[in-house]
Formats: C-alpha cells, sequence, structure tokens
C-alpha cells in the first residue's frame, strides 16, 4: 500500500501483542441476568483485571449493535462537515465544556507532545441540562446545555446511546463495588446526577515519521472513574501493561474496552489500576472511536474507600471532591479552559 509505505514508526510506538490475562474478554451476561454466585463471579474477573492493568473487554453487555452503528454514522456525518459549520458549536462557546474541539484542541501528554497537541479531532455531550436545573442555577461548573449541530436524527441517537451507556455505567459501578468487597448499590447515592460525557472522536491518518511529539492520543489515563470505549476496525490503541512494555488492544467485534481513570485509581487508594494508554494510527486511514467517561455526582467526595485500607495503611492521596478532581484534569488537557477554573 503506496500510503503505509510513507509512514514510519519510531520503534518505541510497536507494541507488544496482548495475553489474554492481560486485557481479559469479560461476558457480561451472567452479571446482568445470572444468579447472585454468577453475578460474583462476572465481579471477581473485573476485579482482577482493574488490580492488574486497569483494562478490560467487555461482551454480551446489552447494547445493540445497530445503535453503535448508528453513533458511528452520525459521528462520521459530523466530522464530514465544512469546519465553519462544525465551528457553529466550537466547545470555546460553550460555558460546560460541550462541543467540537478541532485536530489538536485537546493535548493528552502536553509533556512530550510540546508543539502540537493530539491528531484527532472530538465532539463533548454530556447530560443536557436546562438552565431552570438547580445545578445550573448554582453555576456549578461543567453542568448545563449541550451544543447541539444542525443535523435532523443526529440527537435522538446520541442521546438513545448516552442512555444506554449510563445504564452500562451503573451497572459497571455495581460490579466494581462488588469486586471491592462493598455491597452492590455501594456508589449509587453518588449518582443523582452523574458526570457522564459521550465523546465521539476522528483521527486522520497520520503519515511520515510518527514520534511521541505527536500522536493520535498521547500517553495518558483517563481523568475520571470508569471510561467504556467503542473502537473501530482500524486498531491503534496501546495499553502500557504491569512490565513496562506497550501492548496492543485491538479491536473485537461487538466489544467495548472498560478502563480505570484516575479518580477510581484515587479513591481505592491504588487498588484499582489507572493505566497509560494511547492512540498510534498508522493505518494510513480514517479512525473513528466513541468513549463514554462515566463518573459520579459533582460533590461527591473522593476519599480511600472504606476496604481499599490495610491495617496500619495510611490513605496515598488526600480527600478532594469528584468535580474539583476533574476540573483539574480538564484544565490540564484543554488549553482553552484553563481561565475557567470552578470552585
Ligand atoms: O480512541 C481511543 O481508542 C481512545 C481514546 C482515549 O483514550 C480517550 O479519549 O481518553
Ligand atoms: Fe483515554
Amino acid at each position: 500500500m503506496a500510503m503505509a509505505d510513507t509512514t514510519q514508526l519510531d520503534p518505541g510506538l510497536i507494541p507488544q501483542q496482548v495475553l489474554p490475562d492481560q486485557i481479559p474478554v469479560i461476558d457480561l451476561a451472567p452479571f446482568r441476568h445470572g444468579t447472585l454466585a454468577e453475578k460474583a463471579q462476572v465481579a471477581a474477573k473485573i476485579g482482577a483485571a482493574c488490580r492488574n492493568t486497569g483494562f478490560f473487554y467487555i461482551v454480551n453487555h446489552g447494547v445493540p449493535p445497530e445503535l453503535v452503528a448508528d453513533v458511528y454514522a452520525q459521528a462520521k456525518r459530523f466530522f464530514a462537515l465544512p469546519p465553519a459549520q462544525k465551528a457553529q458549536i466550537a466547545i470555546e462557546k460553550s460555558p460546560c465544556h460541550r462541543g467540537w474541539f478541532q485536530v489538536g484542541g485537546e493535548n493528552l501528554d502536553p509533556r512530550k507532545q510540546t508543539q502540537n497537541g493530539d491528531l484527532k479531532e472530538g465532539i463533548k455531550i454530556g447530560n443536557d441540562l436546562p438552565p431552570t436545573h438547580p445545578l445550573v442555577l448554582a453555576n456549578t461548573p461543567l453542568h448545563g446545555p449541550n451544543q447541539w449541530p444542525d443535523l435532523p436524527g443526529w440527537r435522538a441517537v446520541m442521546q438513545n446511546y448516552f442512555s444506554a451507556m449510563e445504564s452500562l455505567g451503573r451497572e459497571l459501578l455495581h460490579s466494581f463495588a462488588l469486586a471491592l468487597g462493598l455491597t452492590e448499590t455501594y456508589f449509587d447515592r453518588w449518582l443523582s446526577t452523574p458526570m457522564t460525557t459521550l465523546g465521539p472522536l476522528h483521527y486522520p491518518p497520520q503519515r511520515g515519521h510518527i514520534t511521541e511529539a505527536q500522536l493520535g492520543a498521547g500517553a495518558h489515563t483517563d481523568f475520571g472513574c470508569l471510561t467504556i470505549l467503542a473502537q473501530d476496525d482500524t486498531g491503534g490503541l496501546q495499553v502500557r501493561g504491569k512490565s513496562g512494555a506497550w501492548l496492543a488492544a485491538p479491536p473485537i467485534p461487538g466489544s467495548f474496552v472498560v478502563n480505570i481513570g484516575d479518580m477510581m485509581e484515587r479513591w481505592t487508594n491504588g487498588v484499582f489500576a489507572s493505566t497509560l494508554h494511547r492512540v498510534v494510527n498508522a493505518s494510513g486511514r480514517e479512525r473513528y472511536s466513541i468513549p463514554f467517561f462515566f463518573d459520579p455526582d459533582f460533590a461527591t467526595p473522593v476519599e480511600c474507600l472504606p476496604t481499599c485500607l490495610a491495617p496500619g495503611e495510611t490513605p496515598k492521596y488526600p480527600p478532594t471532591t469528584a468535580g474539583r478532581h476533574l476540573l483539574d484534569k480538564i484544565n490540564e488537557s484543554f488549553a482553552y479552559h484553563q481561565e475557567k477554573q470552578g470552585p
């Protein structure tokens, strides 16, 4: 392929093939429909993955494949618009971090990517709260209305997917609670108005000599509690294994990739791992992915969970809140957001 010939990967960017125990494929059906014992077995597998690389695939998750296909179709429809039309919903116009960001608008590895941000564009879609919602009236950062493009049918598809993923996120938090020795519904008290974000991404093909100075997505850990990712068949997602080697996390049809973010690592005092990952799109093709970030209510206290402190141990992190934690992380990655400090 002529295009691939012009692409040269820095040797450090070539991943190892993943072994099944490094990023396991977990069948969620027995968790969704099974007996208590079957649920406990699935939770134990999820707990083992969260304590290891913090990454796993889920299958039989209950989200219809047609809905996932519709979201890809609508995301591609938006990204194919002329830039001026996309800019009508530019994220810079939003008081609550919603809308389109252009290629380079997010920089997930500012230490290595000193000249350019990530080689991807994206859209941030959150919980669409009206101006009269008490949290919006109280000027709570990151809460408010979405910016919707003027594309018939677009909003309905995104909202359907958003709801399906929110339900799945709640279910996964149930499994996390069981895996941590807590009651299944332990986290539910902090999920009244969870800070959830659907963020379709488009990675243009990357050519030439590819180095860490600009990747599709620079090496980073996710900010929040948990991420549920749909990736297309292009490949390019890499996860840093416990040994320090970069592992390929290839597409598996019908699956989602689930991973732990920094907030969950902090909440569990490091019991669950928030692991570096990155996207190297050397395919010569466009790549699309659809991450969904699931975080609890803004005011949630994030301090060492009761089951995560061994006798004699002290917490590794001072207490914070979910909102403060997310604002700090967003400010590190989105230059435009830095003046929006929050409380
Ligand atoms: O596109 C992907 O496969 C991963 C994206 C990602 O890691 C992120 O947006 O946090
Ligand atoms: Fe990520």
